[in-house]
């Protein structure tokens, strides 16, 4: 693992008084694959955006050092636009010179031949396929992703965490937030949201990490 590429210090979040977020702190290191795990409505998707930089915080800070990829759980998508029309809007925001990296993500999930289909006649999965590669196709070197196999079938799920693997081991560093806990084996390191603090848990032995199917 490398450099440290997001830190957070001591993040406090509350809605209407009620704190959700009670001072996280935590550092991601360069090719290392994380995990934030907890209960519903323990705060995960709430440390998500605060880290993307899509809340403020009502305290702390967040040290970004690399560029993003954010997926959160609200759909970016514009039912009425393409799969292409997508890819070229994000082409432009992210000023990409050609779409080469998109479409090979999108061969890999196996949807290329739904590159002319609007998304709302999309299934629930190849949309979530489509925010993937949305949030990808700039290659970012820290990516955030929240609940990010939500509506896959196992094939694709398991095509996911292979491309996690792989761009663990080019560099960049994957943080996934997920209430699975049959996940952790997958994980360099796994935080868990409790009570609105972040402890660090135990991930399963390398060896019956490598058993897994991938
Ligand atoms: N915009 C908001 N206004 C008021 N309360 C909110 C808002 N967003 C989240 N909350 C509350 O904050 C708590 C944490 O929500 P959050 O979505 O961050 O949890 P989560 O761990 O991601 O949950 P899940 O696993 O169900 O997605 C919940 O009690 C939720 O109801």
């Amino acid at each position: 693992m490398g450099d440290t590429v997001l830190t957070a210090h001591e993040l406090r979040a509350s809605y209407r008084g009620r704190q959700v977020l009670r001072g996280v702190r935590f550092d991601v290191e360069a090719g290392s694959l994380v995990g934030v795990v907890g209960e519903n409505g323990a705060g995960k998707s709430t440390l998500l955006r605060i880290l993307a930089g899509r809340q403020r915080p009502d305290g702390g800070s967040v040290v970004r050092r690399a560029t993003l990829g954010y997926c959160s759980q609200q759909p970016v998508l514009n039912p009425s636009l393409t799969v292409d029309q997508h890819l070229r809007y994000f082409q432009l925001a992210y000023r990409l010179p050609g779409l080469d990296r998109a479409l090979a993500l999108l061969d890999r999930f196996a949807f290329t031949d739904r590159l002319g289909s609007r998304v709302r006649t999309l299934s629930g999965g190849t949309r979530q396929k489509l925010h993937l590669v949305l949030a990808l196709m700039h290659n970012p070197g820290l990516l955030l992703l929240d609940e990010p196999y939500q509506g896959f079938d196992w094939e694709t799920y398991l095509r996911f965490w292979r491309l996690a693997d792989e761009l663990r081991a080019q560099g960049t560093a994957v943080l996934v937030v997920s209430h699975l806990v049959f996940d952790r084996s997958r994980l360099d390191r796994i935080h868990h949201l409790a009570d609105g603090t972040l402890h660090e848990a135990e991930p399963e032995a390398p060896s019956s990490r490598r058993e897994l199917a991938r």
